[in-house]
């Protein structure tokens, strides 16, 4: 892949473009491309991060968490002190820089289940439906299948139905695995759970092996910048070190639209200017999208008068619906590791150095990856679902949110999608991830992580101040929903179950975390608090519904209240999927491309 070509700052500053896009992250730089796709008409991409193309710690695959807390690939948010999790303050990490997030994920590429989707559409939302999501999903991957060999060994099964050829990012299955993904199955089979054939054909519901971005001919990550085609189009201008402050919007007369005319933006610690003639497309991320829009004068009118920002569009949905899925690790011992590939023994540099090595030859514990996935409704892992279901459906009947626009409806489309779909997650994964224990030198572990995929919680990112670099208070009301809490922990004690039951349990040796001495409901609770963390799949803080009902945008991913700006990233997805997040974000661009274009038809 030949490297991007950055512009110059005199190749931006004053100058006008038909399209801004504010973001070169996974949707945005997807965006961007399609629309540039017409020579016709000029883009502009400003991203506040760095362009990292092939450093390794961004391609190599066996990265995770390489980059977290890097101020040049990683923005890593602070939430609020949590009030319903002990006050605990999480830390959100988020891609900076050329590529967003999918520079810096754990590489997981799968899609939700159907209903998921669907619901979107059920929200008020014609053409959000899983066809499209299949069709424009199938846009952005070429999927390359895995040998005959690894699919009957290592149960890499998919339906070509699902896989697209021809797009920009590649998805196949790790060339390495731990070994043990096959027993697990094994394991969750004898307790009810199917495997599934394939966990992105929108079924959802079962255990299956999942893939991911990482080129199997190469063994390299594929991300946003991938999108850009080589030669890169003239008519494509991305600036990279440019944070955008807010947008310019001016009115005709009082209670019209407002226009999008100019973006303005930090370069050098100088602010700067650039036109936009025709539209403004924010594709910042849902944290910074929110902040954005309210910068620039969209949003609550109070939260924007207590930042000293004056209001132009009165849309006090900007910055709610805030919906997060959390994970918690549980890892043990492994009793035999030799028979074992695990990441743990890169901790040891000269390990390290040597899978360096292999990792040229296509060979080493750097093709690990994470292979297993297990999607249930809660029935199927707890026999409290009922009653934790039946205590929110009262809670709902009670009128508690009787009030606050939309969301009645909302929780309701949603506990349906959650008591029948894939309401719980359990990853495995290929090393020790857990705390507060730390894992032992020479040691390998098997790790177990649920995940809660359908939280029930509200949260809000608002600005504090008018300091465009300072971050938003980002409150993501963790665990406020009983239902969330009751929830995570059956799916903790699930976890745990499962790790002691043949055939796995042969494997499975002493739990490191949460350990043995963590027991009683009250004590799993604590632990859970103190060390669960949010999946870094944040969503809803533009969330396309209906205005009244508590929208941000249109379904055409419109602004309310805007004539020429919209939202097109992860924030505007109305109600949370059961999956991991970047083939979403990358879906959505491409959907949005084809509305823009004028090409989408509902
Ligand atoms: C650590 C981590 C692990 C993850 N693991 C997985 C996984 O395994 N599988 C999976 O499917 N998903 C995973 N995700 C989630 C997934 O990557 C994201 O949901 C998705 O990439 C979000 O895409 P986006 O376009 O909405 O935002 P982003 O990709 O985050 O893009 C936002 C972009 O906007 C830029 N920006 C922000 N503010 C400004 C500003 N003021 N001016 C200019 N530019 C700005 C940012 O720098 C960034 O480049 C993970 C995420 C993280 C952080």
């Amino acid at each position: 892949m030949s490297p991007i070509q950055l512009a110059d700052i005199s190749d931006v500053h004053d100058k006008s473009f038909d399209y801004v896009v504010i973001g070169a992250g996974t949707s945005g730089l997807a965006l961007a491309t399609r629309l540039a796709e017409d020579p016709a008409i000029s883009v502009l991409v400003l991203e506040a991060g760095k362009y990292h193309g092939d450093e390794p710690s961004t391609r190599l695959p066996a990265m995770y968490a390489k980059n977290f807390d890097n101020p040049d690939y990683d923005w890593a948010f602070a939430t609020t002190p949590q009030s319903h999790a002990d006050n605990t303050t999480y830390i959100w990490h988020r891609g900076k820089g050329l590529g967003g997030s999918s520079a810096l994920n754990f590489y997981v590429w799968n899609r939700p289940p159907a209903v998921d989707i669907d619901a979107w559409e059920k929200l008020g939302n014609p053409g959000w439906n899983w066809a499209n999501y299949l069709k424009y999903s199938n846009k952005v991957i070429n999927f390359i299948p895995p040998p005959d060999t690894k699919v009957t060994a290592e149960r890499q099964t998919s339906d070509p139905a699902y896989y697209g050829t021809s797009g920009p990012i590649t998805v196949g299955f790790p060339n390495g695995s731990t070994g043990w993904d096959v027993t697990l199955q094994d394991t969750l089979n004898k307790i009810g759970i199917k495997t599934i054939t394939d966990g992105s054909g929108g079924q959802g519901i079962g255990t299956f092996m999942v893939t991911s971005t990482v080129d199997p001919r190469t063994n390299a990550r594929k991300y946003s910048v991938d999108y850009v085609p080589s030669p890169q189009p003239s008519n494509l201008t991305i600036l990279s070190l440019a944070t955008v402050t807010r947008v310019l919007l001016s009115k005709e007369r009082p209670g019209s639209d407002a226009i999008a005319t100019e973006v303005e933006f930090l370069f050098d610690d100088q602010k700067k200017t650039v036109k936009a003639s025709k539209e403004v497309l924010v594709s910042a991320g849902a944290i910074k999208s929110p902040q954005i829009l309210e910068l620039s004068g969209i949003g609550d009118r109070d939260i924007l008068q207590k930042a000293g920002v004056e209001s132009i569009v009165d849309l006090p949905a900007v910055g709610t619906n805030v919906q997060e899925h959390l994970y918690v690790g549980i890892s043990c011992e492994l009793n035999d590791p030799e028979n074992f590939n695990t990441l743990d023994p890169l901790h040891d540099p000269e390990i390290a150095a040597e899978n360096l090595q292999l990792y040229q030859k296509g060979e080493g514990l750097f093709l690990t990856g994470l292979l297993n996935l297990t999607h249930t409704p809660l029935s199927l892992v707890s026999t409290h679902a009922d009653a934790i279901h039946g205590a929110f459906t009262e809670k709902l009947k009670a009128g508690k949110y009787l009030g606050k626009p939309g969301i009645t409806e909302q929780l309701e489309v949603q506990l349906d999608v959650a008591k029948n779909g894939a309401e719980t997650e359990l990853i495995s994964f290929p090393c020790f991830l857990s705390t507060p224990n730390p894992p032992e030198p020479g040691k390998k572990y098997i790790s177990l992580v649920p995940a809660i995929n359908h939280p029930f919680s509200r949260g809000t990112i608002h600005i504090a101040s008018a300091d465009p670099l300072a971050s938003p208070a980002i409150d993501p009301h963790y665990l406020e929903e009983d239902v969330d809490l009751q929830t995570f922990l059956e799916q903790v004690k699930f976890a745990r179950r499962v790790g002691t039951l043949a055939p796995l349990s042969a494997h499975v040796g002493k739990e490191i975390n949460p350990g043995p001495d963590i027991q009683t409901d009250e004590q799993l609770t604590a632990w859970l608090k103190k060390n669960m963390n949010s999946v870094y799949h944040t969503a809803g803080s533009c969330s396309m519904l209906p205005r009244d009902k508590g929208g941000v945008v249109d379904p055409q991913l419109k602004v309310y209240g805007t004539a020429n700006v919209r939202v097109v990233d992860l924030s505007i997805v109305p109600l949370h999927v059961a999956a991991h997040t970047q083939a979403t974000a990358y879906t959505i661009a491409e959907q949005a491309a084809d509305i823009i274009k004028g090409h989408f038809k509902a």
